[in-house]
């Protein structure tokens, strides 16, 4: 099954202040999607009203044509994974997998197993006295295992050291290959979950900067680096996200569409054109202008 989670002019007001601004967007196809922002941008906000943990201020969300909130059908097809306080948490992970295994229909124990061997989970020890990286390790077992149709990964790395990360990421691509679904990932590890990415949504201040495909994201970026004269000629009508000088030398970002002829006229006046990162774009297009 797949799923269809429509968000219009959603905005999310503490006081005077927009955690989200009049944010819209469709997810409809069971891929993974890439959340990114920077610290305070309002990922943890916009999931948890996708999760209907809170309600928005304004606009709306639609889950399969239905309003999420209250609403216990839906919210059987929804799985936010966040990195919980589990300082009370008393119970070993065998009891815990337990019970989420009675309430997430999809769950599969085995595979749950097989995850906590590949992370070399205790099973015998209280979650609150596991290490940060273990308690999200488990977090990332719940959100696997659950395969939820809509499934939510709220910085759920946080803590995993390099190789433990990697693990969680060959397993999430795997999983999603053999039972699609809609998995979302937050993060501000760009350039390391970058490939994970089949659409990417950038965030910046509350607003919706960039949804597209992570193909589209990569080939409309390029960086442009030549005579200068030869840069500013070349880039003068192009949306430019920022410029390096270094001597009579320049390197310029650009974003947009960049066809064929544009590559071609480059190269003829000497120009090299050079592909740009989504790490890139994300840091241009979230600079603050203080
Ligand atoms: N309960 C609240 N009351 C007031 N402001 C809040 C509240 N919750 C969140 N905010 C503000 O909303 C903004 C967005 O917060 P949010 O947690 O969604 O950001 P984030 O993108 O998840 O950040 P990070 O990457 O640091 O986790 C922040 O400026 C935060 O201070």
């Amino acid at each position: 099954m797949t799923m269809q989670i429509d968000v219009k002019n959603l905005s999310l007001q503490f006081g005077n202040y927009y955690a989200l601004k009049d944010v819209s967007f469709q997810l409809s196809d069971n891929k993974i999607y890439g959340l990114i922002g920077r610290n305070g941008a309002g990922k943890t906000s916009l999931l948890s009203i996708l999760a209907s943990f809170r309600e928005p201020t304004n606009g709306t969300l639609k889950i399969n044509g239905e309003v999420p909130f209250e609403n216990a059908k839906i919210m059987q097809q929804v799985n936010f994974i966040f990195n919980k306080d589990n300082q009370d948490e008393t119970e070993k992970l065998e009891r815990i997998l337990g019970d989420v295994q009675r309430y997430r229909p999809n769950f599969d124990m085995e595979y749950a197993n097989y995850l906590v061997k590949k992370f070399n989970l205790p099973v015998d020890k209280p979650i609150r006295k596991l290490s940060k990286g273990m308690q999200s390790a488990v977090n990332a077992v719940i959100g696997l295992a659950s395969r939820t149709p809509i499934t939510i990964f709220d910085e759920v790395y946080n803590g995993m050291d390099a190789p433990t990360r990697e693990i969680f990421y060959q397993e999430l691509l795997e999983d999603q290959s053999e039972h699609p679904r809609i998995i979302i990932l937050s993060t501000h590890l760009v350039s390391e979950m970058d490939y994970l990415f089949d659409e990417v949504l950038i965030l910046n201040k509350g607003q919706l900067v960039l949804h597209e495909d992570y193909e589209t994201v990569v080939t409309k970026g390029a960086s442009i680096t030549g005579a200068s004269e030869a840069v500013d000629a070349f880039t003068q009508s192009m949306n430019i996200l920022n410029t390096k000088q270094l001597g009579n030398t320049k390197s310029v970002m650009v974003y947009g569409e960049l066809s064929d002829a544009n590559r071609k006229l480059a190269h003829q006046n000497g120009l090299e054109v050079g592909p740009i990162s989504l790490q890139d774009l994300f840091i241009h297009l979230t600079e603050g202008e203080e």
